[in-house]
């Protein structure tokens, strides 16, 4: 049966259906909803292509469309190398709204794209000489569903937003170095690189090395750091994150943030009020046992440490003089379950110890969606820049923060089993996720893709290390010429850095010292240009403060006359701000850095 209106049009001869049509749209009431509807439509259509320039702005990178194409999965050493060119040309078409600094950032891609020419030439012309055999039996891309991505433990929309993640190569296929490139070339021509980030900055796990790669990455692409508030170094660690401990966020003078990656004890639901939906989250373990040693000598003057004279020394006692309620004793039990924002006191051997494991391992998967293991230090960087759709120059890093070999111990097999069982907790997280780490390598990159990564990162690593430094490595701390360079030293540890080598011009020099500049400098000069308004108040109240005499951190190390100043003035207004924070660990444990010095000689 005919609905009434139907009906009636079809009883309708043609002529009045048309005459009744008109005059309808004729009539007065009928005008004004079609204009209605043309302006909501007009209105929707504005809206639109106003968010998608935002997104273009905000990620500072032109979006890359593409098609998969035979082009592309069969690449001639021509197509590749203009692969190469056209990501290169890209990165320094790259528009910033400050011009002055636009025009840095292109002189510094100049220099970056300079170099890498050179690099890349080389690998090129090997590549010509495999390419006439081999150029042919490069295999079609497979794909990589997304049951297969939650499988590994991927979350199904970074598989399905990274369509990167959808060409698996074929391992099977022999050509190495063409296969590289093609996979660094179709990294770049099929996916969008990641911009929101959260790094959670375990302690002593190679994480000072990241936070680096992160600066530099979100410096040159003009991107926003969430970064402590009152130019502190940490976010308020170790007090378990809160929004309003991120500068512009209870003044809402910043509107989108980019990139978290200082200290913090994590706490998602707070960090996602800062970071947008589509943030990626990942962080890095270590080895507790390795890590263990590395904290004893780090912060020695922790109450836990303070009266044993070796680690031995301390894990034979350490049922017994282990408080855990004194500041600052989380560094020596299960610390990366507490940075993880997970409660650390678990005694060895504790019934509910396979319970609270198997929550936290819950936890971290449903937060992260990557962990990195720093034992594996250069494989994880591949697959960081596999999940983030970024360039092998992006993940280039010197290592930072590490001891010098003298402040280092061996410890006895016997030392090691009893670190594990001290920290049971950390060590089941850490067992789990290095596991997990190599599912991910076998699924995502490959074992003999994953080498051949490696091997080129490495091979990029030691060409700018022999550019760069002037001693061709790590130095300590005494034999570092430029002061602003010098890395926070702390507890009975012999930090070390690097003396750049006096002949760069200037554009390598730039790049050179981002690459080697310490955590508290960097996240100094970043504050500053981020919020140059409030770095000169800070700067005026800490003059304010007379240097009279030198101040001691809460652990009992002198703090020298500025930075100690400084400090009083953060404590300060820490209490004054944070007054209303409850259950939590005392004001004065705040500062796990006192920072070093304000000497930046960073252009
Ligand atoms: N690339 C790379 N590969 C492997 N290991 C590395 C790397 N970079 C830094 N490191 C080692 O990490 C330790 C410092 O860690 P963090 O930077 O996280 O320390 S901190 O918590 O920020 O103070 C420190 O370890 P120890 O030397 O054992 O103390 C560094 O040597």
């Amino acid at each position: 049966m005919l609905s009434p209106p139907r009906r009636w049009i079809r009883d309708q001869s043609p002529s009045s259906v048309a005459s009744c049509v008109r005059r309808g749209l004729c009539s007065r009431r009928h005008s004004l909803w079609i204009l209605i509807i043309l302006l909501v439509v007009c209105i929707a259509i504005q809206t639109f292509v106003a968010r998608q320039a935002r997104n273009d702005k905000q990620t500072g990178l032109p979006h890359l469309r593409f098609t998969v194409n035979k082009q592309h999965l069969f690449p001639t050493v021509q197509n590749v190398w203009e692969g190469i060119q056209s990501a290169l040309a890209s990165k320094t078409d790259m528009k910033s709204p400050q011009t002055d600094r636009t025009a840095d950032i292109r002189q510094q891609n100049e220099g970056y794209r300079k170099q890498l020419d050179y690099i890349l030439s080389k690998h090129v012309d090997n590549l010509a000489a495999d390419s006439q055999t081999e150029a042919r039996r490069v295999s079609a891309a497979k794909l990589l569903l997304p049951k297969h991505a939650a499988s590994l433990g991927l979350p199904v929309p970074l598989a399905l937003n990274n369509t990167r993640d959808i060409f698996t190569p074929d391992t099977h296929n022999p050509s190495s170095f063409l296969k590289a490139h093609i996979d660094s070339v179709s990294t770049k021509a099929t996916c969008h690189p990641k911009s929101h980030i959260v790094f959670l900055k375990t302690h002593k796990t190679a994480s000072s090395t990241i936070l680096n790669i992160l600066y530099r990455y979100g410096e040159s692409r003009n991107l926003t750091f969430a970064l402590p508030l009152n130019k502190h170094s940490q976010l308020f660690y170790p007090f378990l994150f809160a929004s309003n401990f991120v500068e512009g966020v209870s003044s809402r003078s910043v509107r989108e943030f980019h990139i978290m990656c200082n200290h913090m004890r994590f706490r998602k639901y707070e960090v996602a009020k800062v970071m947008p939906r589509e943030t990626f989250y990942f962080s890095i373990l270590r080895n507790p046992v390795a890590m263990m040693e590395s904290i004893f000598i780090y912060y020695r003057s922790i109450p836990a440490f303070h009266k044993t004279h070796s680690l031995d020394n301390f894990l034979n006692n350490s049922w017994k003089s282990y408080n855990s309620s004194v500041t600052n004793n989380h560094y020596a039990h299960n610390i990366l379950a507490f940075d993880f924002g997970f409660d650390n006191n678990v005694a060895p051997g504790a019934e509910d110890l396979e319970e609270r494991t198997s929550a936290a391992i819950a936890a971290i998967e449903r937060d992260f969606h990557l962990i990195l293991i720093s034992e594996y230090f250069d494989e994880s960087m591949i697959l960081l820049k596999h999940a983030l759709c970024w360039s092998l120059e992006d993940i280039v890093s010197f290592k930072l923060n590490s001891r010098s070999e003298k402040t280092r111990h061996q410890l006895l097999p016997e030392t090691a089993e009893k670190i594990k069982r001290w920290n049971a907790l950390d060590w089941r997280i850490y067992l789990h996720f290095n596991a997990s780490f190599w599912h991910k390598v076998d699924s995502l990159v490959g074992q003999e893709q994953m080498k051949r990564e490696v091997s080129q990162l490495r091979e990029l690593q030691t060409e700018m290390a022999n550019s760069c430094l002037k001693d061709g490595g790590a130095v300590d701390p005494s034999q570092i010429k430029d002061v602003g360079l010098k890395p926070f030293q702390y507890g009975a540890a012999v930090i070390q850095g690097y003396n750049l080598n006096p002949d760069l011009d200037r554009q390598t020099k730039i790049k050179c010292q981002r690459l080697i500049t310490p955590e508290l400098q960097y996240t100094d000069r970043l504050y500053t240009q981020q919020f140059p308004e409030l770095a000169a108040k800070h700067r005026q109240e800490t003059k304010a403060v007379p240097p009279r005499r030198q101040r001691s951190d809460r652990t009992g190390r002198a703090i020298p006359g500025r930075a100690g100043a400084r400090e009083a003035h953060y404590r300060q207004t820490i209490r004054r701000k944070f007054s209303n924070i409850k259950n939590q660990k005392a004001p004065s444990a705040l500062l796990t850095h006192p920072d070093a010095n304000n000497n930046t000689s960073m252009p």
